[in-house]
C-alpha cells in the first residue's frame, strides 16, 4: 500500500469494460491521471451484438461524442423497447418500452387498464412506443428531430447528473444496439488519442505486498507494470480481484439457472428485412433467443440452462430459428458466470464488467453495470488515505444494482405464463429471493410504485415492473378497489389520447431502415 494520491491507474482487459473505463477516466481527469491499459492479444473478448439502456447516452455525452461520431462506426441502431415473444403463450408478444407511465387521478394507466382497459393489449393501451415498435418506426424524423417533442413538452434534462440522479425525472425514448467489438475499437482510438497507454500483452502474475495490496503485475513481454489503482476488466476470469485477491463470487444460479449461450452474427439484407426498433427475446424450450438488429446484420443467440439443454441442441435450435442465412456462420459457445463478486473493490483493485458480476442479458444490463460502476468509481475515487468509507460506498452501490436487477429478472420467469416444458414448470416452483416473494404478493393488489419495488437504485423504474407483470401474465393482478368507485372518464380520455398520439407518430415517422438509409445516403 502506498500513501500518495493515486494518480496512476492500470486497467487489465480490453473488452467493452476496459475501454469504456479508460476513455471515461481520461475524460474525467485528463493529464492529472495516468492510465495504462493492458490487454491480451490472445484471450478474446465476449463481444456479442449488444443492446443497452437509454442511460448509455450520458456516457457518450460525457465523452463529447455525438451519435454521428460513433454510431456508423459501430453499426448501431435504435432500440425503443424489448419485445418479449411467446413468454405468456405461443403467438403472444408484449413490449417493455422506454416510456414513462402516465397517471390519471393518482393512479397509473396500468391500474386503470386492469379496471377498464380498452383492449387486451395493455402495452399498446398504456404506451405509445408499443405501436411504434409494431410498425417498425424510427424515433427520429428524417430531419433528425426527436419524436419526444411530439408528446413530451417538459424542459430539457439538466446536464452533469449521474444515472441514479436522472431516474424519475424524464424518460429518454430510446437506447442503442451496437457491435460491442466495434465500440471497443472506437474507444481504443478515442482513449489512445487522449493519452491512454495501450499495451498488448498477457498478465502472467499479480504480485501483492505484505498488506495484500497489488504492488505490480507481471506481463509476458513488457515485464513488471505498476500503478496505484488496478482495474480488473478481465471478464469472467477475474484475474486480479477473484484469482489474485481471492474475493469470493456469489452465485445467483439458484434463482437464475441460465448459465450458457450460443451466439451467431448473421448478415442480412436490411432493405428487404427492415430494421426492427427493438431487441427481441423469444422464449424457447429451455431459455430464450435474443435478436439484436444492427446495421447490416443481426446479432442473435440462445441463452439456456445446461441442466435442461445440451450445447448441440441449443445450436441446432438457434440455427433453425434464424433460418438458411445462418448456415455458413460460425457459432460462438459461451459459459456464463452468473452472480457477483462479494465486493467489487478490495484494497487497490476494482473489478468492472464481467469480473465484477453478470446476469443473463435478458434486459441488456451488462453495459449498464459497467457504466454505473465507472460513474460510481469517479464519485468514490480514492485519495491518499484510501478512506475505507469511499470503498464501502462504492461496494454497496454496485452490489445493490446487481441484486436489484436479479430480482427484476427473476420476476420475468416467475411471471411467465409459459408452462409447457420442465424448464418452464420449474420456474414456478424454484425458490426466489424472500423479499421478492413478499413484493409479488403486494403487487397482486397494488401495482409496483416507488415505495414497493427493490429499495435501492438499480436502474429500473416501477413502470418496468408493471410492464413485465402485465406482459408475462401468470401472476394474478387485481385492480385497486378504489377504481371501482371512481369516475373513469378522464382515464378513458387518456387512453384515447395515447391511441391518437401513437397513430399520429406511426403515420408521420419514417421506418428505422428509411432513417438509417437516409443518414448513410444509401440508395
Ligand atoms: C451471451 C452474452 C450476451 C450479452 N449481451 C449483452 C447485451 O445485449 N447488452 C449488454 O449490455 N451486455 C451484454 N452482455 C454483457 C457484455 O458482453 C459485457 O458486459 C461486456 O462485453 C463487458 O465484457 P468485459 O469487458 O467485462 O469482458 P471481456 O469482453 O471478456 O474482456 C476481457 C478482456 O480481458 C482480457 N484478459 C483476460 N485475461 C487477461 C490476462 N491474463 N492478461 C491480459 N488481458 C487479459 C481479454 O483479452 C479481454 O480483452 C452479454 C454477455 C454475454 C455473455
Ligand atoms: N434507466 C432506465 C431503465 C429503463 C427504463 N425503461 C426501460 C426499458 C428497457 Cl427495455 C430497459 C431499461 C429501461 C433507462 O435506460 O432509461
Amino acid at each position: 500500500m502506498n500513501t500518495k494520491n493515486p494518480d496512476k491507474v492500470v486497467i487489465v482487459g480490453g473488452g467493452t469494460a476496459g475501454w469504456m473505463t479508460a476513455s471515461y477516466l481520461k475524460k474525467a481527469f485528463g493529464d492529472r491521471l495516468s492510465v495504462t491499459l493492458v490487454e491480451s492479444g490472445k484471450i478474446g473478448t465476449v463481444g456479442v451484438g449488444e443492446a443497452t439502456f437509454s442511460d448509455i447516452r450520458h456516457f457518450f455525452e460525457f465523452l463529447d461524442l455525438k451519435e454521428e461520431d460513433w454510431m456508423p462506426a459501430c453499426n448501431a441502431t435504435y432500440k425503443l423497447a424489448v419485445r418479449f415473444q411467446d413468454w405468456q403463450r405461443p403467438g403472444h408478444h408484449f413490449y417493455h418500452p422506454f416510456e414513462q407511465m402516465r397517471s390519471v387521478d393518482g393512479f397509473s394507466m396500468t391500474d386503470w387498464w386492469l379496471q377498464d382497459g380498452p383492449t387486451d393489449r395493455f402495452d399498446r393501451d398504456c404506451f405509445v412506443m408499443a405501436s411504434l415498435c409494431d410498425a417498425g418506426r424510427s424515433p427520429r424524423y428524417l430531419n433528425g428531430s426527436l419524436l419526444r417533442q411530439e408528446f413530451d413538452e417538459r424542459a430539457e434534462e439538466p446536464a452533469g447528473l449521474t444515472m441514479s440522479e436522472h431516474q424519475g425525472r424524464t424518460q429518454f425514448p430510446y437506447a442503442y444496439h451496437f457491435e460491442a467489438a466495434l465500440l471497443a475499437k472506437f474507444l481504443t482510438g478515442y482513449s489512445t488519442d487522449r493519452g491512454v497507454q495501450h499495451i498488448i500483452d498477457e498478465v502472467q502474475e499479480v504480485k501483492l505486498d505484505e498488506h495484500g495490496w497489488i504492488s505490480h503485475i507481471v506481463t509476458k513481454g513488457h515485464g513488471d507494470i505498476s500503478g496505484d489503482l488496478y482495474i480488473d476488466c478481465t471478464g469472467f476470469r477475474g484475474v486480479l480481484l477473484n484469482q489474485a485477491l481471492g474475493v469470493p463470487f456469489i452465485s445467483y444460479q439458484g434463482t437464475l439457472p441460465n448459465d450458457s449461450a450460443v451466439a451467431l452474427q448473421v448478415p442480412l439484407d436490411m432493405k428487404t428485412r427492415g430494421i426492427p426498433p427493438y431487441t427481441q427475446a423469444t422464449a424457447q424450450e429451455a431459455g430464450w433467443i435474443w435478436t439484436i438488429p444492427l446495421f447490416g446484420r443481426i446479432g442473435t443467440g440462445y441463452v439456456y440452462a445446461k441442466d435442461y439443454c445440451s450445447p448441440e441442441e441449443a445450436e441446432r435450435t438457434l440455427r433453425e430459428f434464424v433460418g438458411p442465412e445462418a448456415a455458413d456462420v460460425e457459432a460462438n459457445h459461451i459459459r456464463m458466470r452468473i452472480g457477483r463478486s462479494e465486493q467489487s473493490w478490495k484494497n487497490n483493485c476494482v473489478a468492472i464488467g464481467l469480473s465484477s458480476g453478470f446476469v443473463e442479458p435478458l434486459e441488456s444490463t451488462g453495459i449498464f453495470f459497467i457504466h454505473h460502476a465507472i460513474e460510481q468509481l469517479v464519485k468514490h475515487f480514492p485519495g491518499a488515505d484510501w478512506h475505507p468509507q469511499l470503498r464501502a460506498g462504492y461496494n454497496s452501490a454496485v452490489s445493490n444494482v446487481m441484486d436489484g436487477v436479479r430480482e427484476f429478472l427473476v420476476l420475468h420467469y416467475k411471471g411467465a405464463g409459459r408452462n409447457d416444458t420442465q424448464y418452464w414448470k420449474d420456474t414456478k416452483t424454484r425458490a426466489i429471493p424472500d423479499a421478492l416473494a413478499d413484493r409479488i404478493e403486494r403487487w397482486q393488489v397494488q401495482l409496483p410504485d416507488s415505495e414497493n419495488v427493490f429499495p435501492y437504485y438499480h436502474g429500473l423504474p416501477p413502470y418496468s415492473y408493471m410492464a413485465i407483470l402485465l406482459g408475462t401474465g401468470a401472476i394474478e393482478l387485481r385492480p385497486s378497489p378504489a377504481l371501482g368507485l371512481a369516475d373513469s372518464t378522464a382515464a378513458q380520455k387518456e387512453f384515447a389520447a395515447i391511441r391518437d398520439k401513437a397513430q399520429f407518430l406511426v403515420d408521420t415517422l419514417p421506418s428505422q431502415y428509411e432513417y438509417f438509409a437516409a443518414m448513410q445516403k444509401l440508395p
